[in-house]
């Protein structure tokens, strides 16, 4: 198994991108393009995840998974939030079970 310091790694890069200059980097381009924008790429990707499933292409449904987590870090990066937050969600929802967690919004 993969280890997910890799996120960690690219989290702390899309961090030290807020000091860079657009012109020499991807993300900080984005930044400077603002929330919009990083929104649309976002879609994007999701748009073109859908198309990958959809064609059952394996090998493209995880280069556009991986470009879809890639740019919602980017998004989080800028609100100020990381990867953590979302590992820490999902470990705050570990073991309960979707179906109950939805029972448990109409209860009462
Ligand atoms: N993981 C990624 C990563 N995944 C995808 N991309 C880029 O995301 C962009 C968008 O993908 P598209 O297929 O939509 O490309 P496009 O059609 O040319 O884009 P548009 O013209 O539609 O905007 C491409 O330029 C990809 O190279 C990434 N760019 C950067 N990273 C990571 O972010 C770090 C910092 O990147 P820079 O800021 O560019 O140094 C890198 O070291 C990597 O670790």
């Amino acid at each position: 198994m993969i280890d997910i310091e890799v996120l960690h790694r690219v989290a702390a890069t899309l961090a030290e991108r807020k000091a860079a200059s657009p012109d020499a980097s991807y993300v900080s381009s984005l930044y400077a393009k603002g929330t919009d924008a990083i929104c649309k790429k976002v879609a994007e990707e999701a748009a073109e995840t859908i198309m990958a499933a959809k064609d059952g292409n394996r090998l493209h449904l995880v280069w556009e998974v991986t470009d879809v987590w890639f740019h919602t870090m980017v998004l989080l990066s800028h609100f100020g939030l990381t990867v953590d937050d979302v590992l820490a969600e999902f470990r705050r929802r570990e073991g309960v079970s979707g179906i109950d967690e939805k029972k448990s919004r109409t209860a009462g």
